[in-house]
This record gives C-alpha cells, sequence and structure tokens, in this order.
C-alpha cells in the first residue's frame, strides 16, 4: 500500500486526502486540528479518518506527498519536509500558478511534480468539504508523472500526463486570473452572467494569453469567450479560492493568480493593465 502525506486539509488537500484513503494509507498534515474527513461529492458522502499530524516533528518519510496549501503558505509548509521526505519520496506540488516547480527549492526537480488541478471545492468547517463536481489532474509526461496518475487510479480524479504542461498551466491560469471579479464583486460564478462582468473577465483573460504565449504556451484567442462560458456553465453557487480567501479575511492568492501576469509582462515589455489594477483594488480592499 502506497503511504501518502497531504500537507493542508483544505478544500483541496481533504478531498484528495479523502480520495486517496480509500485504497492508500494517507497521513494529514494539518495546521488546524482536525478530526476526520467528511467530503459531499456530487455523487456521495465520502467519509475518511486519516491518521492527523500536526507536528512537523511527528513526520517520517512516505511514498508520496501531496502539498495543497495556498502558495502564500509555502515556506511554512515546507516545514514538514524534513520528515516527509525520504531518499524516493516524490512531492506533487498541487496547487494553483504557472510556478509550481519553484516553490519547494529544496526538493531536487526529478522529485517535484507540478500539477494543475481543476476540482472546484470549498471546506465550510475544518474536514467538511463539498466538491462541487468530479476534477482533474494534468502532470507532465515522464516516470513522476505516470507515477503520480497511478495513484489517483480508482479515484474520481480523472489524472493524466500531458506532453506540454505549460500550456495546460496557462491555460487554468485564464481561468484564475478571471475569478478576480468574484472576490471584488463577492458574487459566486453566476457574476459572470453580467456582460459587463463578463468583458472584464475576457480583457484579463487576453492579457494572460498574451504573457502565456510569450512564455511558450499555446493558447487560442477563443479562451477567452470560452472563459466566460465554462464560468457560466460552473454551479452558480461555486465560490474560486480567491473569493473564498477573501471573504475569510485570509492572505489572497494575488501574486500567484494575477501578480505573475504582471511580473512575466513587464520581462516581455506586454502591458498587463487589467490585471495590475484589479490585483491593486482588491489588494486595498477591506474584507468583508
Ligand atoms: N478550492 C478550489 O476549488 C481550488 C483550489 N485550487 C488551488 O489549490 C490550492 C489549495 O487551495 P484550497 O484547498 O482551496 O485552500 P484552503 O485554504 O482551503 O486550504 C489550504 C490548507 O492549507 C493549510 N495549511 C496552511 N499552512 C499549513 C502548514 N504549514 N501546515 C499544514 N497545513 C497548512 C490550511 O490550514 P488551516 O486549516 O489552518 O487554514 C488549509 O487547511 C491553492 O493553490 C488553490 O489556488 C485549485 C483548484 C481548485
Ligand atoms: C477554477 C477553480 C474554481 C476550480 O478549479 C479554481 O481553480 C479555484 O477555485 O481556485
Amino acid at each position: 500500500m502506497t503511504r501518502v502525506a497531504v500537507i493542508g486539509a483544505g478544500a483541496i488537500g481533504g478531498t484528495l486526502a479523502a480520495w486517496l484513503a480509500q485504497t492508500h494509507e494517507v497521513i494529514v498534515c494539518a495546521r488546524t486540528p482536525l478530526a476526520d474527513l467528511e467530503i459531499e461529492a456530487p455523487e456521495a458522502v465520502i467519509r475518511a479518518t486519516p491518521r492527523i499530524l500536526t507536528d512537523p516533528a511527528a513526520a517520517t518519510p512516505v511514498d508520496w506527498v501531496l502539498t495543497t496549501t495556498k502558495t502564500y503558505d509555502c515556506a511554512a509548509a515546507a516545514a514538514w519536509l524534513p520528515g516527509l521526505m525520504g531518499p524516493g519520496t516524490r512531492l506533487a506540488v498541487i496547487q494553483n500558478g504557472v510556478e509550481q516547480s519553484e516553490r519547494f527549492p529544496t526538493v531536487p526537480a526529478e522529485r517535484t511534480v507540478p500539477v494543475i488541478i481543476d476540482l472546484p471545492a470549498e471546506r465550510t468547517a475544518p474536514g467538511r468539504i463539498v466538491q462541487r463536481r468530479d476534477g482533474t489532474i494534468l502532470v507532465p509526461e515522464g516516470a513522476a508523472g505516470e507515477a503520480l496518475v497511478a495513484l489517483f487510479a480508482g479515484t474520481v480524479i480523472d489524472a493524466q500526463t500531458t506532453p506540454d504542461f505549460a500550456t495546460a498551466a496557462w491555460r487554468k491560469l485564464a481561468i484564475n486570473c478571471s475569478g478576480i471579479v468574484s472576490a471584488i464583486t463577492r458574487r459566486a460564478a453566476e457574476v459572470a452572467n453580467d456582460e459587463g462582468i463578463a468583458e472584464v473577465m475576457r480583457g484579463l483573460v487576453r492579457e494572460c494569453i498574451a504573457v502565456g504565449r510569450a512564455e511558450g504556451a499555446t493558447l487560442p484567442d477563443k479562451l477567452a469567450d470560452q472563459v466566460v462560458e465554462w464560468t457560466r456553465k460552473a454551479h452558480p453557487d461555486s465560490v474560486n479560492s480567491l473569493h473564498a480567501d477573501f471573504v475569510a479575511g485570509r492572505p489572497m492568492e494575488l501574486d500567484a493568480r494575477n501578480g505573475v501576469i504582471v511580473r512575466l509582462g513587464e520581462k516581455h515589455g506586454i502591458a498587463t493593465p487589467l490585471n495590475r489594477a484589479l490585483a491593486a483594488v482588491l489588494g486595498a480592499a477591506v474584507h468583508p
């Protein structure tokens, strides 16, 4: 049986830990204590009672570490790694953005697997999560990516390798950068039905497309319209993770979702006024 440690028991970590615990030995490395996991998935309620650790000093080596904290908590999450990483342990960085491979520099590149996850989920209480639909995972081709795909076999998470991970990451960033409109308006995915807001979303995505192409991703012009359509088809009450952070008064992944477009745009001489402006507005907003 594969030993898997999941760092972070939030929306993504809790959901993945519960699904993996059906077939693997799972340890949850949590900051806030919790008793167990209960996931309200589209077809069923999934329960799991993995071993829960709250002290990095208690961690011992596992086969896989899945890190699922927010990007702004990477430094704190790294405190778990000395205990969890043995000579053969692989680290999957399951976070939004396009810089997953750079966030845990102490782990050798060949043992780090960047992961793009599409899995809308919201945490309602410690260990209690609403999973809005079945999810997908994309990882780069190669032995480590294939091993991660095998880990998720038998779960509702459709894990696959891709020969062009950069494109996959930038396509997901296109969705995420546009999600800032939900946090600013404090409205769930249904806000995309407002045509004025949809036009702002398209503008954010067009900037993302320009910078992503300069970084080597293959992104069609129609992606701007597609992002709006996908958001309109999401569960209308679906709250994205940036919006969830804002209303909870937590830090936000503004740099990973919008700031990175501004930063890399500057590198390539591409103007990104919408991402810059909206990130500044949300960054300065007082949480509700
Ligand atoms: N939610 C979603 O629908 C999606 C999210 N993502 C991405 O996935 C990543 C995770 O997001 P999400 O699950 O929503 O985030 P959450 O805020 O729900 O969960 C993050 C978890 O990390 C925990 N954590 C923080 N620091 C530590 C630490 N040092 N040790 C252990 N645990 C720690 C938090 O603890 P505490 O309980 O104390 O807060 C929290 O439980 C983000 O990059 C996000 O953008 C991607 C796709 C969809
Ligand atoms: C697009 C979405 C909502 C689900 O995958 C997401 O990535 C997030 O909430 O951060």
